[in-house]
């Protein structure tokens, strides 16, 4: 047993640098999953200098923002925050699917962490619950595991 070793993510943000996507659609539930994201970094020890926010239109956008953000190379994560809620039509499904395939593209691509703080709910009802309340904040959710991923990283650059 004591041969084990096991390499994890610590939660220090201390020297980390976060770019969040928030999408303006459904702006009033992605601004409670920003504020929950950027509280998490701050009581994890991020600099609020070292914590900046990029606004997209929709869902549909934040990959090309994302791949942007990628290629500059002055984050060390990515937060994508945002809210797809089920209308009467498919188009749930084309602006959800397109907009996780996108961001998984340059997480793999680019390899910088991208966290999927993007609610895809069937009602507004399930998205507040996301959002701050009876389910939690998935926008604190994600910033944490941008935390984990960016330090998990660095320990297997540095094994
Ligand atoms: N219906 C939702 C959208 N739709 C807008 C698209 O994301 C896009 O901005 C538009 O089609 C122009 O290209 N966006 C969301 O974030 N959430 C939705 O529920
Ligand atoms: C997720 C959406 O794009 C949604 O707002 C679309 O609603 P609808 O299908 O009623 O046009």
């Amino acid at each position: 047993m004591s041969d084990i070793r096991i390499c994890e993510g610590q939660l220090n943000a201390a020297g980390m640098r976060f770019t969040l996507v928030a999408a303006r659609f459904n702006g009033f539930i992605v601004d409670a999953l920003q504020q929950g994201a950027i509280d998490a970094l701050l009581r994890h020890g991020a600099d609020p200098g070292d914590i900046r926010v990029v606004k997209v239109p929709g869902a549909f956008e934040m990959p090309l923002a994302i791949k942007a953000v990628a290629e500059k190379g002055d984050s060390d994560a990515v937060i994508a925050l945002g809210a797809v809620i089920r209308g009467a039509t498919p188009h749930f499904d084309y602006v959800a699917g397109e907009c996780v395939k996108g961001m998984a593209q340059t997480m793999m691509q680019r390899g910088i962490p991208v966290a999927f703080g993007v609610l895809t709910c069937d009602t507004i009802e399930q998205a507040i619950e996301r959002a701050g309340t009876k389910a939690g904040n998935k926008g604190a959710e994600a910033a944490v595991t941008a935390i984990e991923m960016v330090d998990l990283l660095r320990r297997l650059k540095a094994s």
